[in-house]
């Protein structure tokens, strides 16, 4: 059973990485294409004030707001899950801020237009600017000035808490999952200039308990009416609210992609890479997933196209509104059109229908002359039981029923026979920030696998979507090898418990003599293969030896625990939601130093978190086992067959080794151990099974 399965899962693999893609665009072309360039809503999403700081969001959004785009064509909405006037205030701040970023970034052609990124050491070289023009040193440090003050007003808001009068009074009987809309246009772009400040709206719908929010996807959906009564832009840019621009030029880049004459038809979305910021040397926690874009990544980009993760992705406004691209060809006219089905599908709000009308027709762009009228409009789109009894979430939008709501939304966009297409780009598009512990980690590990194990097992399965839908053969066999994460654990803890079965019974699973050969081969095959993706890459050994190591590890403990509690679920005994990830503080300039101290070099770090039973008994047990072989405790092998050999054993060794970090957290103390309850429920575990393995036979 468990070889099949890996037989399969390597199946999936070699088909989804045989034809790789990459496309490349060239913005400078763009203009011989379009005479104008279209309107992009920038949507960023924030839910919780303290595991995602306000001066996080702020810089995403300051990053947004400096694109080398039109600022009449760009409106930037950021979504508050969170209701947090903190963030409301840091908006407004950071606005009055960007007065003087936004034109300082375009004067001198900034390149990093995240200012924590700009004035960080590592990102900036000093000497250029003691060696600039003098009028480029005073402005330097003006705005560099400015930016400190915003973060220490940021701060100082947030430690002191702050007077909820004014325009704050709303926040003043707020609960986070208990309030009534609320929408402030903080900047308005009013004379349209294009050398200005994009708008900038805040968003934080409404939350009654008695209705589900959907967590992320809900927030999506709101802001895609929101945005649709306000800007209604053709094209929608959203990121999280940890993820900067880091190419300026990005938007173009995406529309050459979806602009392009022939690629219309079928480009729904492009997806621009995923990477981080203050990663780890040699990433020890396994986050990076920079060899996962490239070969997993372009490999999708060769079949129908690369998933959506949701962020820093380029949408059709159209697409997320339901349409096919068999109905765009056609002439933009299908069932979505007609006004018998359209309140059933997008709600109730006239206003919202006409302007989804507008869309799907392609007639996207109706400049709003004044934000200010349509927010009674907006705020009755944004209520929490607006979607009640409407297609949102189910046919349009981003898609419900799984904590990966975007793997999810992009699978039933392909599965109507759209393409998507990845958007590389020099520099990177976008830096984020990732997990800088095991803990945080493991707990998004979990996450990821339990939401795509949801979608494994919910209507939308691949494999239906491959027999009903459009989604190509071996696209289902890519969301196949992504969406069964967790079911992978089974076999993956099975085959790492079996060198040492076989060394306690004294009985053997490798074949003997010759062979042996065919095992060996198959291993080392495989681990050159792996080393030479990352080489080629420019990525160090040892990061490909911590990946390794730390796919087996992911997968045996938060995989496993994705498994249980999706079947807990399905089950209906017990629920979970979305956990939001916690984001580290960015460290402003003077402290850029400390930083390799506060997060523990790459140290594993454990807690009395179940997750970590699973792999400290797995430990125990090779540990036990190879004792048992070290002593020759071992019993007789059975009916004259021949027991356990040095491959068993080799395999044994391997596992402790992939154990590693755990076999130090024995020992460690504080943060470092692995706390006394683990130990000992692991012990108990592993006792068990030691006793298993040598008396039933
Ligand atoms: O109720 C919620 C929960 C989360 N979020 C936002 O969702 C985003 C992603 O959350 P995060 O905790 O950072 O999750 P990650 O694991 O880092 O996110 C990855 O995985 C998610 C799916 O599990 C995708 O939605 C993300 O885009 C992708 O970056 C953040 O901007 C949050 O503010 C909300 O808006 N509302
Ligand atoms: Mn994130």
């Amino acid at each position: 059973m468990c070889e099949s399965w890996f037989t399969f899962t390597w199946l999936t693999i070699i088909s989804t990485k045989w034809n790789p893609s990459y496309t490349i665009s060239y913005p400078s072309r763009l203009f011989s294409r379009v005479a104008e360039l279209p309107a992009v809503d920038l949507f960023v999403t924030t839910a919780d004030p303290v595991l995602e700081p306000p001066i996080i969001t702020v810089n995403t959004v300051l990053s947004l707001l400096a694109l080398d785009y039109p600022s009449n064509k760009l409106a930037c909405y950021v979504s508050d899950d969170g209701c947090s006037p903190f963030n409301l205030y840091a908006l407004v701040e950071a606005s009055k801020f960007a007065k003087i970023w936004i034109p300082f970034c375009k004067k001198y052609n900034v390149k990093t237009r995240a200012p924590f990124r700009y004035f960080s050491d590592s990102s900036n070289n000093n000497n250029n600017i003691i060696n600039g023009p003098e009028e480029f040193k005073q402005e330097w440090l003006a705005v560099k000035d400015g930016y400190e003050q915003l973060c220490s007003k940021i701060k100082k808001a947030t430690t002191k808490s702050i007077m909820l009068d004014q325009e704050f009074h709303v926040f003043s009987t707020t609960q986070q999952n208990n309030h009534p809309t609320i929408i402030k246009v903080i900047w308005e772009n009013k004379e349209g200039v294009s050398d200005g400040m994009p708008h900038l709206i805040y968003v934080s719908r409404e939350k009654n308990p008695i209705h589900p929010h959907h967590y992320k996807a809900g927030a999506m959906n709101v802001l895609t009416r929101v945005t649709g009564l306000m800007t209604n832009a053709p094209y929608i840019l959203n990121v999280d609210c940890d993820m900067h621009v880091n190419n300026p030029e990005i938007v173009q880049h995406a529309l050459c992609i979806l602009m392009d004459p022939k690629g219309q038809k079928e480009v729904a979305f492009a997806q621009c890479p995923q990477l981080f910021y203050d990663g780890l040397k040699d990433d020890p926690f396994g986050n990076q997933l920079v060899s996962i874009f490239v070969y997993i990544g372009g490999g999708v980009s060769g079949i129908q196209g690369i998933f959506y993760v949701g962020t820093n992705c380029v949408h059709r406004r159209k697409v997320i509104y339901g349409l096919s691209p068999h109905h765009h060809i056609q002439n933009g006219n299908n069932n979505l059109g007609k006004s018998s089905k359209k309140d059933i599908i997008f709600g109730s709000s006239e206003e919202f229908v006409e302007s989804a009308a507008q869309a799907l027709k392609g007639k996207t762009f109706t400049q709003n002359t004044n934000l200010c009228n349509s927010l009674e409009a907006a705020k009755e789109v944004a209520a929490s039981g607006y979607e009640h009894g409407t297609d949102w979430g189910k046919q349009v939008g981003w898609m419900y029923g799984s904590s990966a709501e975007d793997v999810l939304t992009g699978l039933k966009i392909h599965s109507k026979g759209w393409r998507s297409e990845s958007c590389g780009s020099d520099p990177i598009a976008f830096m984020g920030c990732t997990a800088q512990d095991s803990i945080v980690q493991v707990g998004q590990y979990q996450r990821w696998a339990s939401g795509l194990l949801e979608v494994f097992l919910g209507k939308n399965c691949p494999i239906l979507c491959t027999l009903f839908g459009k989604l190509q053969f071996r696209q289902c066999l890519a969301y196949i090898w992504l969406t069964t994460w967790a079911l992978r654990s089974v076999p993956e803890t099975c085959y790492a418990l079996l060198p040492a079965y076989c060394i306690i019974s004294n009985s053997h699973f490798l074949p003997k003599d010759l062979g042996m050969l065919i095992p060996a081969v198959l291993f080392v095959t495989y681990h050159i293969s792996t080393l030479l993706e990352y080489l080629k890459t420019g990525l160090s050994m040892r990061s490909w030896w911590n990946n390794q190591r730390m796919f087996r590890i992911t997968a045996m403990n938060p995989w496993m625990f994705a498994f249980v509690a999706t079947l807990l679920k399905k089950l209906r005994i017990s629920d979970y939601g979305f956990l939001v990830t916690k984001k580290e503080q960015p460290s402003s300039s003077d402290e850029g130093s400390d930083k390799s101290n506060a997060n523990d070099g790459g140290r594993f770090i454990f807690n009395k978190s179940l997750v970590f039973v699973p792999g400290t008994t797995i430990l125990l047990v090779q540990l036990t086992a190879l004792l048992i072989n070290f002593f020759g405790w071992q019993p007789k092998a059975r009916s004259g067959g021949h027991g356990s050999g040095f491959g068993e054993l080799l395999c044994s060794a391997y596992v402790v080794l992939v154990y590693l970090p755990f076999l130090k957290g024995l020992f460690g103390k504080g943060k470092y151990g692995i706390p006394l309850s683990t130990i000992c429920k692991s012990m108990a575990l592993a006792l068990f099974f030691v006793h298993l393995s040598m008396y039933i036979v």
